[in-house]
């Protein structure tokens, strides 16, 4: 039976190859026809076009030639991509063309219908029936959500309901059918133990073939403007993030490309990992961008901002900080919703004074000076919104200036430095002059005509760059008013508004960050909040979708400012609150938490399977998080943890150089030694550096290389191993109640061993870790045992 089974998708697998290869001929042959046509079109683009302009009725017509010509040829160029893209997506499917199937009998109906499904749909040669299914069709949706039995879906005129009789699943590979499984239970363990028992990679890769079905509700879900997704390490919500991705380009594919779908992730080197998932599912990657690039492109250089990863190095050190406790203290305060109410408050009081302006200056003389526009910005109507008068400002300022223009235009520099235009521009004013020409014979005026041009483009090399200016409202003093917030807000105390206790000291420590030209990560998007509220802001409308990643990361005014920068998007926002490691969001409240969308439409899914990690290394990282309990983990075995004591650093590399050899030899292709800050990984670099070929990851690095690798915590977020070493897993090392998640996170990273090395006493964290699900060894012991 089971033979007949596998003769039958064998022989079915080589006729779909076979209409795939003769789709690709036909293709192919269209493709070149199309080349051809689209060389000669351009070559000949002028002779095909009728070009006469002696007459207006002859402008027209050329005009319209001309239209004609380009709009054939774009057409064909159009028509030239998408047979390429077609191209891409035979060559994916020759490669692998469906990886499961069901068979559905819809009620009514006598016969079951086979359904194939893979990555993109095919139709047989005459393009009557579906060979395969693309896997984000209504129909697929099947697949993931049920196990034989009674099953619908979703279709444009309706549910469809009926019964699923068979489901299987393939393993094709170079267009081989490797394996196959007949599945009883949602996404049947067999495959997924394949695919998660594989080696990892430098890149991640889809999970197209083995959806899980919450997993699928996150991917599927349209209905919501906000979804939530609280995931524990390894759940998948990076994964099904991109799946997202990659279903709603399809699903709303006449309105939406993937230039309108930005996902916010935590670190460069994230971004490349992710790079290569949307390609292989043969769509084009939306916009990514991290929340540092993104507030550093709005700051325009008023200031120089502080690295996020440099705050963490600082929250991560006390022992070298000596304002440690404040510093925090005024991260925390500047994170929340209350520090923006702060500002608000400024705000509303300078409606009636207190703005700072800078003077505009030309050719080192003050024409308008700070007081002068303070005054015409006060003088206007006070219940019209800041933001609002400063464009009126801005409008009178702009009129303001040309008059100046006009009068300087007089002046006697003006010549002289008109003598010292460039060849060009000369050449410009005497071809206009010649233009002008037949309207007048008399020289007297032309060199009167000539002067007069000469100055105008003098006057107007120099003012140019003023307007500009000016309208880059760079009148106002931001960072002046922004420094001035803690002078008014320093000793005062609010109704409404909460002060931290520290306050006083945080003001006197930002004042003197920003008098040295300095905006400290925390001061970063309230800086750009009181930025916006001052000048206004264009709200960006292209964006429709957007995807945060690691957001428990981010802190409310975050959040509060992307919300407000994105107003019509949808957005999915995915998390793990175990793995918030940021000063702000220790204790704080975070983006996940429900009251922030109270508003709003949302719905929140939480994910408690986790997949990454073998079961022996989930049985020793859940007992290091109190909501550890409730995560459930995949069944698949590996190596026990092992946590390995060690006197002294000579030890340590000692014994780190021999595990990572033998992890080598193991067969595991990513091993990282994973440090609590990137001062320790420098450290350890130093020592291994020579012995071994080992990347050092910082935060300016953008990918790494299969082999080894030394990365500070926080640069790992969203990223996985094979083998993950644990640097230094020490009492002396983790024992702040801030650094658990900060510990968790390193060993989530880890997918099928987990090595942690402690000199002296091991974390406390691990204390409720049964010691019968790791070994702990000593190594001194065990290397004089050997
Ligand atoms: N349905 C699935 N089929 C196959 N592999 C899966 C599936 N879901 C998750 N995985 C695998 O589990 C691992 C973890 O997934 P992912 O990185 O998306 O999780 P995450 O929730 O974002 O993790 P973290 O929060 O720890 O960064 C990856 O190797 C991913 O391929």
């Amino acid at each position: 039976m089971e033979n007949k089974s596998l003769n039958f998708e064998r022989k079915r697998l080589n006729a779909i190859l076979k209409t795939i290869k003769h789709k690709v001929q036909k293709l192919t042959g269209y493709a070149s026809g199309l080349k051809e046509g689209i060389v000669d079109l351009r070559k000949n683009f002028w002779e095909d076009v009728t070009v006469n302009v002696d007459e207006p009725d002859d402008i027209v017509e050329t005009q319209a030639s001309l239209r004609q010509q380009a709009e054939l040829l774009s057409e064909r160029e159009r028509s030239h991509g998408q047979i390429h893209r077609g191209l891409k997506t035979l060559a994916r499917l020759e490669d692998s063309p469906y990886f499961g199937r069901i068979d559905f009998i819809e009620s009514g109906e006598k016969e079951a219908e086979s359904i194939y499904i893979g990555i993109a749909s095919l139709m047989d040669e005459k393009d009557e029936e579906f060979l395969i299914y693309d896997w984000r069709a209504p129909i697929s949706s099947m697949y993931y959500d049920y196990t034989p039995g009674p099953a619908s879906y979703k279709a444009m005129d309706g549910e469809i309901t009926g019964e699923i009789t068979l489901k299987r699943q393939f393993i094709i590979k170079q267009s081989k059918l490797e394996g196959m499984f007949d599945t009883g239970v949602t996404i049947g363990d067999a495959l997924l133990q394949h695919v998660l028992g594989n080696n990892t990679d430098t890149q991640m890769k889809s999970i197209v073939a083995t959806i899980q079905k919450e997993q699928n509700k996150i991917i599927r879900n349209t209905s919501s403007k906000f979804l939530i997704v609280q995931g524990a390490a390894g759940s998948g919500k990076t994964s099904a993030a991109l799946q997202r991705v990659a279903f709603l380009l399809y699903h709303y594919r006449k309105t939406l490309g993937s230039e309108n779908i930005l996902l916010f992730s935590p670190n460069p080197i994230f971004n490349s990992y992710i790079s290569t998932v949307l390609p292989e599912l043969g769509e084009e990657n939306m916009l990514q961008t991290t929340l540092k690039d993104y507030v550093e492109d709005r700051l325009d250089s008023e200031l120089r901002l502080e690295d996020p990863f440099s705050q963490m190095e600082m929250y991560l050190t006390p022992e070298d900080h000596t304002n440690y406790e404040t510093d925090v203290e005024g991260i925390r305060y500047k994170a929340t919703l209350n520090f923006k109410a702060l500002i608000k408050q400024y705000v509303k009081s300078l409606s009636t004074h207190g703005l700072i302006f800078d003077d505009i200056t030309f050719r080192n003389r003050v024409i308008i000076s700070k007081e002068d526009i303070a005054v015409v910005f006060y003088s206007m109507d006070q219940s019209i919104p800041i933001s609002n008068r400063m464009a009126m400002l801005t409008e009178s300022l702009l009129e303001k200036v040309s008059r100046i223009a006009l009068k300087e235009r007089k002046e006697d520099w003006v010549l002289e430095e008109g003598e010292l235009l460039d060849k060009e521009d000369l050449l410009n004013v005497y071809k206009k002059l010649q233009r002008n020409k037949r309207f007048t014979d008399d020289t007297f005026d032309d060199y009167d005509r000539e002067e007069g041009m000469i100055r105008k483009v003098v006057i107007r090399k120099h003012f140019t760059p003023i307007r500009k200016q000016v309208k880059k409202m760079t009148f106002i003093d931001i960072p002046a008013i922004y420094r001035q917030l803690f002078e008014y807000s320093k000793d005062a105390s609010f109704d409404h508004i909460h002060l931290p206790s520290r306050w006083s000291s945080i003001c006197d420590e930002t004042i003197r960050q920003l008098d040295d030209g300095q905006c400290s990560w925390a001061d970063a998007v309230p800086f750009l909040y009181l930025k916006d509220c001052l000048l206004g802001r264009k709200p960006n409308m292209s964006i429709k979708h957007i995807l945060i990643d690691e957001a428990q990361d981010y802190s409310p005014f975050q959040f509060d400012y992307i919300k407000r920068a994105f107003p019509n998007c949808n957005m999915t926002i995915l998390g793990d609150l175990s793995q918030a490691i940021y000063a702000h969001t220790f204790h704080e409240d975070t983006l996940l938490s429900n009251h922030h969308y109270s508003q709003d439409a949302f719905e929140k899914v939480t994910l408690l399977k986790s997949y990454r990690s073998t079961e022996n290394i989930m049985a020793f990282t859940r007992p290091i998080i109190p909501e550890g309990k409730s995560i459930e983990p995949f069944n698949r075995q590996g190596n026990k943890p092992l946590v390995i004591k060690v006197d002294d650093s000579a030890d340590r590399y000692d014994g780190i150089l021999s595990k990572m050899n033998q992890l080598q030899n193991e067969k595991k292709e990513t091993i990282a030694l994973i440090c609590k800050t990137m001062k320790e990984s420098r450290q350890a670099y130093d020592h291994l550096k020579g012995k071994l070929p080992i990347q050092l990851m910082d935060k300016e690095t953008y990918t790494f290389k299969k082999g080894f690798i030394i990365i500070p915590v926080y640069l790992a977020k969203g990223i996985e191993f094979d083998a993950v070493i644990i640097h230094d897993a020490s009492l002396e090392h983790y024992h702040h109640e801030t650094e658990r998640n900060l510990f968790y996170t390193a060993c989530t990273r880890a997918m099928h061993n987990l090595i942690l090395f402690s000199g002296g006493q091991v974390t406390p964290f691990i204390e409720n870790v049964p010691d019968t699900v790791y070994d702990m060894v000593d190594y001194r012991k065990e290397k004089e045992s050997k």
